[in-house]
């Protein structure tokens, strides 16, 4: 599903056009293959203006590339059609914790009741199956089997009311000690017949007082979905739902993006026939899925670090205008440079002569070394001193010293360096068409 997506996300890092060009390509690609996967045009349409727009107005923080930045976006957004930030938990919040299956025929459900009875049991829970399906021939043994091979306990009857199985199932595994009770019950006819379905959940939920009811869902029935999971979620505040086949279909976009604008969350995937291919699904790890982007997380946490960055510089920037320099402002504007590298804004407004620095290729560089070792200076400061380095006497420096293992010296360099950006940042303070050449408005 959405197979095509990495490839587009590969021609876009690599790609030779202009960024501008690069993005409008990007986007053709992403809906081609979104309404391939079934998602729906005008979703399709809102996603694609949404990306665009912030991708030709917002700027990236200093350090991050545009097409970093442009894919950080399209995740977002992605993540956002999906389902959110937020996967739903799928610990149970007490105990016993009773789940009621429903959906229509064939949609998996005693399949799935397996597969929860399994993913339960295996993460420790003593879980009970309860079977209350006497239309399907088989569905008792079936789930009877299922039980068996999770070591999950069961309760079915082969014939009678299904509300009144499911009551007498549930209150029978609770004696027996169930921490989770999974209610399978009998398929309705077709997804057209929703009402049908929402009057079977309600009959049973009567009986039983789920703590969840759980909708099962094909997900070849695509952006269908939509109807259904909208009157499921009016219908029923405890709602979840899982979304069964997506291993056999092209259209799972569809259904899981048409579940999410209604607002209802799926809770888990099915993916194959197997007992164990049961998923929790996470939207922000299907998005990083389809795009092919393994180290996203990685992307992320660069991005949100030169936003930090950008912040500190905002801060330094401000301090600079008003004159107000002391050892924060100096660590702020050291880790900035040692992060960018090249050339920072700060930089641009410092005395470039009073720094010991490399110039080559219009990069400035502070050395790395000496960074770090003036970090560890200002580390071991006092707030006092922080604020106010200019109490800084030779008995402090001694401990400074002692405390970052560094000399004397080497805080004597550091205290000099903070003068002479402190005398400059009052020279610039006075002259006010200097500030105004760095973009800055007096402070006065
Ligand atoms: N490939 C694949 N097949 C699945 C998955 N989940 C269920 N199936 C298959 O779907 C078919 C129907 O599953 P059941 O569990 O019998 O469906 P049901 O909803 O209980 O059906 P009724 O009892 O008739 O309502 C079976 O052949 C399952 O093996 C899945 O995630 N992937």
């Amino acid at each position: 599903m959405l197979e095509g997506l990495r490839e587009a996300v590969r021609k876009f890092l690599g790609g030779g056009s202009t960024y501008k060009d690069s993005v409008e390509e990007f986007i053709r690609d992403l809906q081609r293959e979104l309404i391939r996967a079934d998602v729906n045009v005008a979703l399709v349409k809102r996603l694609s203006d949404a990306i665009r727009q912030r991708a030709l107005e917002q700027e990236p923080p200093p350090g991050v590339s545009r097409r970093d930045w442009f894919l950080k976006i399209v995740y977002e957004e992605l993540v956002k059609v999906f389902g959110g930030e937020e996967p739903p938990s799928v610990e149970p919040r007490k105990v016993p914790w009773v789940i009621l299956l429903v959906g229509v025929q064939g949609s998996g459900k005693t399949t799935t009741a397996g597969k929860l009875a399994r993913f339960y049991s295996a993460r420790g829970y003593r879980v009970g199956l309860v079977e209350t399906d006497t239309y399907r021939p088989g569905a008792l043994e079936q789930l009877r089997t299922l039980a068996q091979m999770s070591g999950a306990l069961f309760y079915g009857e082969p014939a009678g009311r299904a509300e009144e199985i499911a009551s007498r199932g549930v209150k029978e595994l609770e004696s027996r000690g169930a921490q989770v009770i999974i209610v399978d019950t009998a398929g309705r006819h077709g997804y057209g017949d929703e009402q049908a379905l929402l009057d079977e959940m309600r009959r049973i939920a009567d009986a039983v007082s789920p703590d969840e009811v759980a909708l099962v869902v094909d997900a070849a029935i695509g952006q269908r979905a939509f109807d259904l999971a909208r009157r499921f979620h009016e219908a029923t505040p405890i709602g979840t739902i899982i979304v069964t086949k997506l291993d056999g279909t092209a259209k799972g976009g569809g259904v899981l993006s048409a579940v999410a604008a209604t607002g209802a969350r799926v809770k888990f995937v099915g993916t194959g026939e197997k007992v164990d291919e049961l998923e929790p699904f996470d939207p922000q790890g299907f998005v990083s899925r389809i795009m092919g982007l393994g180290d996203i997380r990685s992307l992320l946490e660069r991005v949100r670090e030169a936003e930090a960055e950008e912040r500190a510089v905002k801060v330094v920037e401000e301090d600079i205008e008003k004159g107000r320099v002391n050892m924060r402002t100096i660590y702020a504007q050291l880790k900035s440079i040692r992060r960018l590298g090249p050339l920072s804004r700060v930089l641009e407004m410092l005395p470039l002569s009073t720094l010991p620095v490399k110039v080559g290729d219009e990069q400035v560089k502070l050395g790395e070394e000496k960074i770090n070792k003036w970090l560890h200076i200002i580390e071991s400061m006092t707030y006092e001193e922080l604020d106010d380095p200019d109490i800084i006497d030779r008995s402090r420096m001694r401990r400074i010293a002692v405390g970052s293992g560094t000399t004397v010296n080497d805080v004597k360099e550091l205290l000099a360096y903070y003068k002479s950006v402190k005398a400059v940042v009052k020279r610039l303070k006075r002259d006010r068409s200097l500030l105004r050449r760095f973009g800055l408005q007096a402070g006065e």
